[in-house]
């Protein structure tokens, strides 16, 4: 089986995608975020208290069919930006792109933090790290892409997201006319839960390639590309008048100025990937008339996050093992 659904940006910012999913029967429609950092697939529901809502689509279960609580099984996460929601478990029918997966843990929310609340466009969340990190107590349930991996046509899903334009997830295939060139591959180290990898350094324009191991996780659900400080100050050390402005939360720069491209390493064969200057603008930073960099420090997170401003500039594979073991591989397009 193959499924291939469209995702598309949150704003004008590119701060998060969404793409729809369907669950129940009849089918209840929602919007979710489709996040390789995480792996509960969990929605706004009829047990979430009404001030905690903000226009969301809600999950009822008593109005699906097909809907079983699953006794006893609770959930809790919270993210690396503080947010967090928690609630029960049901089994329901699931359906992304084409692709259904019968019995899906569909997590309800009882109560979710308020960056949630705020975020009226986005109903959830779809997990699509391993399902090792999945929160459900105490029987840990399986992400979509686990449920649904037996009947793929090949173990693997991709990733294109775009700038302000829409994108696709695709479930079971490579499309080969979304990306130029070859696909370089790389090993996933997933003993954390993650899509984890090292990319081989970085280059700031046209610059010097910097050969330095760069540890982190491919995620989808993080906006920014988090790296180390020597990176960043590589990087905003080329814009005038760039600064690292504590009140805007992270280095900024003027909103006219061009900004140079951001390139980061992956395979050993030299590849890599290129973020255009463009790219690396998020728009008004809420301070003055400066605009907040797209790259920022991973600084104490502990770990480096290839978010969205990485992720758009290219076409991921997120390969859980055609060949045992996982790999990532990544294509310009
Ligand atoms: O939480 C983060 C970013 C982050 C910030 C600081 C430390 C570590 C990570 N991303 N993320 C990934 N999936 C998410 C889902 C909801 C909210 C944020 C989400």
């Amino acid at each position: 089986a193959k499924g291939s659904v469209v995702t598309t940006p949150i704003n004008s910012e590119d701060e998060a995608y969404d793409a729809p999913v369907s669950i129940g029967t009849p089918a209840q429609p929602f919007n979710l975020d489709f996040d390789t950092g995480s792996s509960d697939l969990w929605v706004f529901s009829s047990l979430t208290p009404s001030n905690e809502r903000n226009g969301q689509n809600i999950y009822t279960a008593s109005r699906s069919s097909t809907a079983k609580q699953l006794s006893g099984e609770s959930w809790k996460i919270s993210y690396g930006d503080g947010s967090s929601s928690s609630g029960l478990v049901y089994s329901d029918v699931v359906t992304i792109g084409g692709l259904t997966a019968a019995g899906q843990a569909v997590e309800a929310a009882s109560r979710v933090s308020q960056s949630f609340t705020s975020e009226s466009a986005t109903d959830g969340l779809v997990g699509l790290a391993f399902s090792s990190i999945n929160t459900v107590s105490p029987d840990q349930q399986t992400t979509f892409f686990d449920t649904v991996k037996p009947s793929l046509a090949s173990p693997v899903f991709t990733a294109d997201l775009k700038h302000q334009a829409p994108g696709t997830y695709n479930f079971g295939f490579i499309d080969k006319s979304a990306f130029t060139g070859s696909i370089t591959y790389t090993p996933v180290d997933n003993s954390q839960g993650f899509w984890g990898f090292t990319s081989t350094g970085f280059q700031v324009g046209n610059n010097d390639f910097q050969q330095e191991s760069i540890t982190g996780i491919a995620d989808t659900g993080t906006t920014l590309l988090l790296l180390p400080d020597d990176v960043v100050n590589a990087y905003y050390s080329s814009v005038n008048n760039a600064q690292n402005d504590q009140s805007a939360g992270g280095f900024t720069v003027p909103c006219d100025t061009s900004l140079p491209d951001f390139s980061f390493g992956v395979g050993n064969n030299g590849a890599m990937i290129t973020i255009p200057g463009s790219l690396m603008n998020l728009g008004p930073s809420g301070s003055g008339n400066s605009c907040f960099g797209g790259l920022q420090s991973s600084g104490t997170i502990g770990t480096n996050i290839f978010g969205d401003v990485a992720l758009k500039a290219a076409f991921v594979v997120f390969d859980s093992g055609s060949q045992g073991q996982p790999q990532l591989g990544w294509a310009s397009k």
